[in-house]
């Protein structure tokens, strides 16, 4: 019997081409409706699906190829005599050749002001089952999905007649990649429809998650550890995976955790803010009334770790700041635009990577992280926790409640909202000392707390004292036992801002009290591990 092609595509690239040569190979070809169309318009015969099922396309397009004679002709083991009576029996031709892809889900829901009833009328329901029948008995059939596997698939027909055990086995692979793909996006889509409608589950039962591969890395964290990036189908605007770059070569596995970290803390801010990051911790943030004094104070904060690091500015790099960041040797500077003479200057330099972010969408934030581990992945909400902006910082915001008989004075309070924006991306134990303007130490990672706040203070030390007239410290979870809070005051530190929650919380209290520091309990701990 004449071997059969069924062809139903909604990308119609390179179909008439391909219909030509499964023709010249002496092949039958079924197709629907416009997929048919497409093809009688170039002269090659094709006969309808409809008139091979005796049935008609019907419920606009919803019901077309979803009969037995289709699936029946794809599924049929061909070495199986019960399953060739049935083919006999039902006057059902062998279809060895399954051509298809899908209504476009994905550009339909990324495209602006979708409805709902758009997004499901482009839920593809006969392509995806004609796919998977002919993946299943891949044995036999051949099943194409991609426009650029057409050449290879007519390449092995011209040669021997047929196609190849192997690249059956790579179209079928292939085929479930597509089809899970597709409906973790239609997932993806409803359970963001059911957030909005409030009808969202705590936790998903299953996870799927479905990224698209951006690029492959040159390596990983290490030069042995092979890499790649992947982007998330609806990109936030404000994130690494959407960011715009301009000038440098590729980032690495290392850059892009970096610039997120930097981008994360740069998003915390209104006010022009400077952000320095090396290896996952800030080394200097700074604020000021321009970016120019911003960067400087973030410098001033640690010109030393800055070599070789990620500097994020929330305002367009001017020539006068491009100027001070082309004599410091930078990895990636991340900005909302460079003025033409910055770029001139900046591109100077070969290596340094610029990059844009869209800052007016910080707030559009996903809602999710996820961390794998050996065997599981650990899925929680952000750590979103509303700091007030710097500007609107007059009085003690309501959340934060004095544990000391002294109140923080205005400065202080401005310093320690600042360094708690700041502490909460160190990883813990993390213990931030700052003015109102500046980081002036940043501890991080120090497996206990007093570790940390020493490092944070020997750094602030070596700094002017005039930069130290207000001195506040930060710490991302509480204090176990009073050492710490010693500690901050032999060094200066006027009042310390913390979530609280130690069953020894009096003993740093008392501390305060009697050196006359003020104490501020959040009740928000912020460990990042
Ligand atoms: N309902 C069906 O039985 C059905 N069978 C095939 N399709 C899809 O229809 C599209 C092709 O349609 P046309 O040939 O009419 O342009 C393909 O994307 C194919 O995946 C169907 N459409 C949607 O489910």
């Amino acid at each position: 019997m004449k071997k059969t092609a069924l062809l139903s595509v909604s990308d119609k690239t390179g179909i008439i081409e391909l219909a030509q040569v499964l023709v010249d190979q002496g092949i039958a070809l079924l197709s629907t409706g416009g997929t048919y169309e497409a093809i009688k318009a170039a002269g090659i015969p094709v006969e309808t699906v409809d008139a091979y099922t005796g049935f008609p396309e019907m419920m606009d397009g919803r019901v077309k190829t979803l009969h037995p004679k289709v699936h029946g002709g794809i599924l049929a083991l061909r070495d199986n005599s019960e399953h060739q009576a049935a083919v006999q029996a039902h006057d059902i031709r062998w279809i060895d050749y399954v051509i298809v892809n899908l209504y476009p889900f994905k550009e339909t829901i990324s495209q602006k002001d979708v409805s709902l009833e758009t997004a499901i009328e482009n839920i593809d329901i006969g392509g995806p089952t004609l796919l998977r029948s002919a993946a299943k008995n891949y044995r036999f059939v051949t099943v194409v999905t991609d426009p650029r596997d057409y050449g290879r698939l007519e390449a092995e027909l011209k040669a021997e007649g047929e196609t190849s055990p192997e690249f059956r086995a790579y179209l079928a692979k292939k085929v479930f990649e597509l089809t899970s793909h597709y409906d973790t996006l239609i997932a993806d889509y409803l359970s963001q429809a059911a957030v909005q409608a409030n009808e969202a589950d705590q936790a998903w039962e299953h996870i799927t998650l479905t990224y698209d591969q951006k690029e492959t890395l040159r390596y990983g964290e290490n030069s042995h550890q092979a890499a790649s990036f992947y982007k998330a189908v609806n990109l936030p605007a404000f994130s690494i995976a959407a960011a715009e770059q301009h000038h440098g070569k590729q980032l690495s596995y290392n850059n892009l955790k970096d610039a997120n970290a930097a981008l994360q803390i740069a998003g915390e801010f209104d006010e022009p803010v400077a952000v320095a990051v090396k290896h996952m911790n800030p080394c200097g943030v700074g604020l000021g009334e321009t970016i120019e004094e911003a960067f400087d104070r973030c410098y001033q904060a640690d010109s030393i770790s800055i070599f070789g690091g990620i500097v994020v500015v929330n305002r367009p790099v001017t020539a006068a700041l491009a100027e001070t960041l082309a004599g410091i040797f930078l990895e990636i500077i991340i900005a909302p635009s460079f003025e033409e003479a910055a770029m001139e200057r900046l591109t100077k330099k070969k290596n340094l990577r610029l990059l844009t972010v869209d800052f007016n969408k910080r707030q559009e934030q996903p809602k999710e992280e996820f961390v794998s581990i050996p065997g599981g992945l650990l899925v929680q909400d952000t750590d979103r926790s509303e700091e007030l902006p710097q500007e609107a910082i007059t009085a003690l915001p309501d959340a934060w409640e004095v544990a000391t008989e002294r109140a923080p004075e205005a400065s202080e309070v401005k310093a320690m909202n600042f360094a708690m924006k700041i502490v909460k991306h160190v990883k813990s134990n993390a213990i931030v000392v700052a003015n109102e303007y500046m980081t002036l130490g940043v501890g991080a990672g120090q497996m206990n707390r007093v570790g940390s706040a020493e490092i944070a203070l020997d750094q602030a030390a070596e700094k002017d004292a005039s930069l130290r007239e207000t001195f506040v410290m930060a710490s991302d979870a509480f204090f176990p036992m009073d050492d710490t809070v010693t500690l901050a005051h032999e060094r200066g530190v006027t009042a310390v801002i913390q979530p609280g929650g130690s069953i020894r919380d009096e003993d740093s209290v008392k501390v305060c009290n009697d050196k006359g520091m003020a104490m501020v309990m959040t009740n928000v701990r912020h460990f990042r591990h």
